[in-house]
């Protein structure tokens, strides 16, 4: 199969993890006879830095000559005194916006291998297989924000009943290929726009008689999420309780550089990119977790491409890489020498390709 793949590196560790994810999916192209083609643009500070806008419409065309995305992360201390527009963050909420990615979707699964390097006891994590659907691109962080004066500002927060349904909806239909159970998370006890969120799920719920469905306040969500998170199977929520809760649920699994998202539309086009930022404070280091990113593009691979093998080929090297006892430095423990990002990078994309050999060798004896 022939796919083009726009890829954004974006800021701090965004080219690391994003050079170790296209490193992987050279590989998955070799052994399944793909052809890849990946075509890179800029979003972001380097954007800013180099265009003047955090999303040029440079990008936003070869986005759009593309079978889908493939991004890092952007932001960092050397854009952060600069007005709204110039933002690197404002390059991200707007080519979500431009291309309709309404439902961000975030799988938090333990890793049996390093369950011990959660903070968390291992009892409580070993069963933890949930999944956030976040919507993307409604609410706060779309609304119109301004600075009224030296010491007042305003932010907005809309949510349209169409934009309700069509995620809840979503969050439906994947529980449905789940375990049949989903969590909507909001404020009703406060916010209007929760009032109605709420309205929408208990219309939509109508439709799925099957499907158990359960009202949880953001604040106590935030504390079950961390008492009893193996409770959850899908959980929907509007996009800044989403944004917030995603962090939250990746201590569980030991590390934020271990949880990938895909940020779609109903159509398969997909922006696939890890949870984490541009964690400037590691960047450059050889110490970030390219995980996050490697599992997003497994996620691209699935959603988009319809590639269920290769898509399962990087999750398991993955899994196998954590079970040979390798890890980058945010998952070393104590006496533990970690790999830098490109050792380990390495280690998985020859598991890639070991899985093959071993295929191929299992195919012989059958
Ligand atoms: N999707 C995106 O592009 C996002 C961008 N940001 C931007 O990133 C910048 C930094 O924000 P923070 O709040 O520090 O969040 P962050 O997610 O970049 O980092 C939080 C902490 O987790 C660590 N971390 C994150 N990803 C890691 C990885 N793959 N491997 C190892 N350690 C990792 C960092 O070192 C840091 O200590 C800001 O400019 C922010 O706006 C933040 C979140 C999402
Ligand atoms: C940087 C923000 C625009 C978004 C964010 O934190 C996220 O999508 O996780
Ligand atoms: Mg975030």
């Amino acid at each position: 199969m022939e796919k083009r793949i726009a890829v954004l590196p974006g800021d701090g560790i965004g080219p690391e993890v994003i050079s170790s994810a296209v490193k992987v999916l050279e590989v998955i192209a070799r052994r399944f006879h793909h052809s890849f083609e990946f075509v890179y643009g800029s979003i972001g500070g380097a954007a800013v830095d180099a265009y003047g806008t955090p999303l040029p419409d440079e990008t936003i065309a070869l986005c759009e000559k593309s079978d889908a995305v493939l991004l890092g992360a952007v932001g960092g201390p050397k854009w952060d005194q600069n007005p709204a527009d110039t933002r690197p963050e404002k390059g991200l909420l707007a080519i979500r916006k431009h291309f309709g990615l309404f439902a961000n979707i975030r799988p938090v699964k333990a890793v049996p291998a390093i369950l011990h390097r959660s903070p968390l006891k291992e009892d409580l994590v070993k069963d933890v297989d949930l999944v956030i659907v976040r919507e993307l691109t409604g609410g706060l962080y779309f609304g119109e924000p301004s600075r009224k004066t030296h010491d007042a500002a305003v932010d907005t927060l809309v949510y349209t009943r169409v934009e309700i349904e069509r995620i809840v909806r979503s969050a439906f239909d994947l529980a449905r290929m789940r375990r049949g159970k989903v969590t909507s998370v909001d404020k009703a006890n406060v916010l209007q726009s929760s009032r109605l969120w709420r309205e929408v799920v208990e219309e939509v719920r109508a439709g799925y008689p099957d499907i158990e469905v359960e009202h949880q306040l953001v604040d106590s969500a935030a504390m079950k999420l961390i008492t009893n998170p193996a409770a959850f199977d899908v959980i929907v929520t509007e996009n800044m309780f989403g944004d917030i809760l995603s962090d939250e649920a990746s201590v569980i699994t030991g590390s934020l550089g271990l949880l990938p998202s895909a940020s779609v539309r109903t159509d398969g086009f997909g922006l696939y990119e890890p949870v984490h930022g541009s964690a400037p404070d590691v960047a450059g280091k050889g110490l970030a977790n390219p995980a996050a990113t490697m599992l997003s593009a497994a996620m691209m691979l699935r959603q988009s491409f319809g590639m269920e093998e290769e898509a399962t080929a990087i999750e398991q090297a993955v899994q196998t890489i954590y079970e040979e006892g390798h890890c980058t430095a945010d998952l070393a423990g104590s006496g533990v020498r970690p790999l830098s990002t490109e050792q380990w990078a390495a280690r998985v994309a020859e598991e890639v390709d070991i899985q093959s050999v071993s295929n191929s060798i299992m195919c012989s004896y059958v």
